[in-house]
């Protein structure tokens, strides 16, 4: 993967997105999946999700980006309520990167990417020079340069990972949702694709769980527990050994070098 900058593409200006009381209700449960949950992810910066298993991040980033509708609740896009815009301006202002999909799939490489085009074409436009030159330089992004050819399903876990992330880099975003984007792939590809989302000037909005990733890469963080908002803020402010230990259950060593914070979990609260 290319350690290089990203800045974003011409034209494409970083946006806000938040929520208000945003509350998500499903059939046969008695609380509310999501409870009346605020959220703010500003302009050109990395919003970190984390919270234990269950506690409401995937629903969270499925209500930011439109495909589950919250009662009560709004979503805003640069101040504006998100249901308001029209379909293609939604389609091709926000992309998102779900969790890796074992879909078995015989497209090629090259058609995955180039279904981020899809949003900035008509519906039966063919792909022109514009939409090339997106793809050629999200596949550099990602380090994928030279497998525009090979069939998805012959492709590794984090291969996937990676051809997905440079779909939603092609479709040229103001604001990127990713649902745990660094599960498959090894320590050097975990690095390198945060990395890469911090130079990208977009506002990132991205599922974690490993908190030493979420220390070093996201400017704010916002930490779910139970369907709730139990913090939301600087990454230094909001990423406590007090959290750590409410929220996860842990003990943990929360230390601040230079301009990095470093978390050293120790065990598990009982232990
Ligand atoms: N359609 C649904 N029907 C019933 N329960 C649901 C549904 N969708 C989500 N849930 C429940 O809502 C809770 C939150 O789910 P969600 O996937 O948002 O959590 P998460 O924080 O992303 O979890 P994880 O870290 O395990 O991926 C979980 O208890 C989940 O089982």
């Amino acid at each position: 993967m290319s350690p290089g900058t990203a800045a974003p593409a011409r034209g494409v200006r970083p946006v806000e997105i938040s929520g208000q009381g945003l509350t998500v209700r499903v059939r046969g449960r008695t609380a509310p999946i999501l409870d009346d949950v605020g959220f703010t992810a500003p302009a050109g910066c990395v919003t970190g999700l984390i919270g234990p298993n269950g506690s409401g991040k995937s629903t969270l980033l499925h209500t930011l980006a439109g495909s589950t509708s919250p009662q009560p609740g709004v979503v805003r896009l640069d101040g504006r309520p998100f249901g308001e815009l029209p379909r293609r301006e939604r389609a091709r202002t926000v992309a998102v990167m779900e969790q890796n999909s074992d879909s078995d799939t015989d497209l090629a490489v090259a058609d995955v990417v180039a279904l981020g085009r899809l949003p900035h074409r008509g519906r039966m436009a063919p792909a022109g020079p514009q939409d090339a030159a997106a793809c050629a330089r999200a596949l550099d992004l990602v380090g994928l340069t030279g497998t525009e050819q090979r069939r998805w399903r012959t492709l590794s876990g984090g291969e996937r990972q990676r051809v997905q992330a440079a779909r939603a880099l092609a479709q040229e975003p103001a604001v990127l949702l990713l649902d745990e984007p660094t599960n498959h792939l090894d320590v050097q590809h975990q690095h390198e694709l945060l990395s890469l989302l911090a130079t990208t000037g977009l506002t990132v909005v991205v599922v974690l769980h490993d908190l030493a990733l979420a220390a070093r890469y996201c400017d704010r963080l916002v930490v779910l527990h139970e369907g709730r908002t139990h913090a939301a803020g600087r990454t230094h402010e909001v990423l406590t050994a007090d959290t750590l230990r409410t929220v996860f259950g842990v003990r943990a060593d929360v230390s601040r070098h230079a301009d990095t914070l470093r978390v050293e979990v120790l065990g598990s609260v009982g232990d």
